[in-house]
C-alpha cells in the first residue's frame, strides 16, 4: 500500500512547532558553537563567555567572499563532467540526469586556494571571519528557503516530496515542498549537499592549520589528524558522488530550510568545530596515541566505506562477483535485501562506520572539554533518528520481508547494543 502523502503524510520533526523552534535553535547552535570554541573555557552547555555585538555578525566583506564562493562552486559546477549518472526513477516516470564532477570541484578548489596562496591570499584570516560568515550563511539559508517555497508553488504535483505539503507554511518551508528543484539542469539540492557546504567545510579546516601555523610555528599533530581525517571523509563523498543520488536527502526529501541550512551553514561552520577548538586550545598529543587514534578512523572509514560500497554494488547489479556470493531475502517489489556480509551484521553498518569516525575525529582534541565531542553527540541523534525514518519507509515499501530483514539481524546500528 503506498503511505499516505501530500496533507495526509505524518508530520515529523514534531509538526510546525517542532519545525519552528528548530528554525530558531539551529541557527542559534551554530553561534553559540563558534563562539564557545574560541573561549576561554570552551563549555558546550551554559552562554558563552561573552557575547559579540551585532556589528561582529555584519561584514561586507564576509558577504561578498560568501557569494564569491557559492559562485565558484556554481561554475565549477557548471564545468563539463567525466560523467552524467541518472537519478532513480521519479513519480512521472521519468529519471533526472546528474553531472559527476565533485571531486574535479575539489581538485580545481585545492589549486585555486594554491595559486592564491602562492600569490599572498591570507588564507590565515578566514577563522577571524567564521563569525559574520556563518551568518550570512544562515541568511542565504533563509531567503534561499523563501525561493524554493515559492518556486514549489508554481511546480507540477508530481514534481513534490511525499512530506513538506502539509499545507502548513511553516512546517512546509522547514521540510521543503519540491523534491528536486533545478533551474534547466542546475539542481539546487545535488548541488547543496555535496559543494559549497563540504568543499568550504576543509577550506576552513585548512585555514585554521594555516592560523594555527601562524601563531605557532607549525601545525599540531591534532590539527593535522583532524583536518586529514576529514579531508579523507570529503575526498570520499565527492569521489563516490553517484551514491548520493540514493540517499533519502535526494530521493524522499524535499528541499527546504532544514537541507539548506543543514548544507550551506550547519556542514561547514559545526563539522570544522574540533579545528576551531584546537586553534584556540592546543592539546599535546604523542605519536602512540596518534597512532591509535588513526587506527580507530580506519575501522571506521573501512566499515563506513565496505558496507556503502557493498549495498551500492548490489543495488546497481545483484550479479557483480562481488555481491553475487551474499545470502538475499526477496520482496514483493521484486528488490532484494542483502542480509550477509556487513547488511547482516547490523540493519545500518555504514552509520556504525560514520560513527566510530566520529569518536576519532574528537579524540585528537584530549578529554579536557565536551566541547569538541558535540559532532558524535549531535550525530548519533542525527544518525539514531534518520535510522527510525528509514526504518519506517523500507516497512512500508517492504511489508513482510522488511520484518523477516528484523527478525533475522535484529540490532540496527551496534551489534548487541541498538
Ligand atoms: N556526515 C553526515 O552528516 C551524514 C552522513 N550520512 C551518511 O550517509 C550515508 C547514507 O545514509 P542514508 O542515506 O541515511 O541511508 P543508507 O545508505 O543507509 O540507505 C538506506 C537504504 O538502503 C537500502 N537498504 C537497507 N537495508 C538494506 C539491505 N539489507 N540490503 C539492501 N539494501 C538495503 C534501503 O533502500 P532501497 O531498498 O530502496 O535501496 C534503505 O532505504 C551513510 O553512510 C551515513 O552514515 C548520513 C547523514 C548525515
Ligand atoms: C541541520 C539539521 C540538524 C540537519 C541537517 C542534516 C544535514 C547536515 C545532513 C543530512 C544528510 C547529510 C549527508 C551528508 C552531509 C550532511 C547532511 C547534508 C553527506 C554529504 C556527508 C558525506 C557522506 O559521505 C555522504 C554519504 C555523501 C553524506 C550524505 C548525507
Amino acid at each position: 500500500m503506498a503511505p499516505p502523502q501530500g496533507p495526509r503524510a505524518p508530520l515529523e520533526f514534531g509538526g510546525p512547532m517542532g519545525a519552528a523552534a528548530l528554525m530558531l535553535l539551529l541557527p542559534a547552535t551554530v553561534f553559540h558553537l563558534l563562539l564557545a570554541a574560541r573561549s576561554g573555557p570552551a563549555r558546550l552547555l551554559g552562554p558563552p563567555a561573552s557575547l559579540p555585538g551585532l556589528g561582529a555578525l555584519w561584514s561586507p566583506r564576509a558577504l561578498l567572499l560568501w557569494l564569491a564562493w557559492l559562485g565558484l562552486q556554481a561554475a565549477l559546477y557548471l564545468l563539463p563532467a567525466r560523467k552524467v549518472a541518472k537519478g532513480l526513477e521519479l513519480k512521472d516516470k521519468s529519471r533526472l540526469r546528474y553531472p559527476i564532477n565533485g571531486f574535479q570541484a575539489l581538485v580545481l578548489t585545492a589549486l585555486l586556494v594554491g595559486l592564491g596562496m602562492s600569490a599572498g591570499l591570507p588564507l590565515g584570516a578566514l577563522p577571524e571571519m567564521l563569525l559574520p560568515l556563518a551568518f550570512v550563511a544562515t541568511l542565504t539559508a533563509f531567503i534561499f528557503s523563501l525561493f524554493l517555497y515559492l518556486k514549489a508553488q508554481v511546480a507540477p504535483v508530481s514534481a513534490l516530496a511525499p512530506g513538506g505539503n502539509s499545507g502548513n507554511p511553516i512546517y512546509d518551508f522547514f521540510l521543503g515542498r519540491e523534491l528536486n528543484p533545478r533551474i534547466c539542469s542546475f539542481d539546487f539540492k545535488y548541488f547543496c549537499e555535496l559543494r559549497p557546504g563540504l568543499i568550504g567545510w576543509v577550506l576552513i579546516n585548512l585555514a585554521l592549520l594555516v592560523k594555527e601555523a601562524e601563531l605557532r610555528g607549525s601545525p599540531s599533530l591534532a590539527m593535522w589528524l583532524v583536518n586529514g581525517f576529514q579531508l579523507l571523509y570529503v575526498g570520499d563523498a565527492l569521489w563516490h558522488e553517484e551514491a548520493v543520488l540514493t540517499t533519502m536527502d535526494i530521493t524522499h526529501d524535499g528541499f527546504g530550510f532544514m537541507l539548506a541550512f543543514g548544507d550551506i551553514a550547519w556542514v561547514p561552520f559545526t563539522y570544522s568545530l574540533q579545528a576551531q577548538f584546537l586553534l584556540h586550545h592546543p592539546q599535546p598529543l604523542g605519536l602512540p596515541m596518534a597512532a591509535i587514534i588513526c587506527l580507530i578512523n580506519a575501522i571506521g572509514y573501512y566499515i563506513f566505506r565496505g558496507a556503502n560500497s557493498q549495498k551500492n554494488t548490489f543495488r546497481k547489479n545483484p550479479s557483480d562477483p562481488r555481491v553475487a556470493g551474499l545470502e538475499t531475502i526477496s520482496t514483493a517489489t521484486g528488490r532484494q535485501l542483502l542480509v550477509s556480509g556487513w547488511w547482516g551484521m547490523v540493519r545500518h553498518p555504514n552509520y556504525l562506520g560514520d560513527l566510530i569516525m566520529a569518536l576519532a575525529w574528537s579524540l585528537p582534541c584530549g578529554v579536557s572539554h565536551l566541547l569538541p565531542y558535540f559532532y558524535l553527540l549531535y550525530f548519533t541523534a542525527l544518525l539514531v533518528h534518520r535510522e527510525a525514518r528509514d526504518e519506517r519507509q523500507c516497512l512500508q515499501k517492504y511489508g513482510l520481508a522488511w520484518h523477516e530483514y528484523c527478525r533475522r539481524v535484529p540490532y540496527r546500528i551496534m551489534p548487541y547494543i541498538y
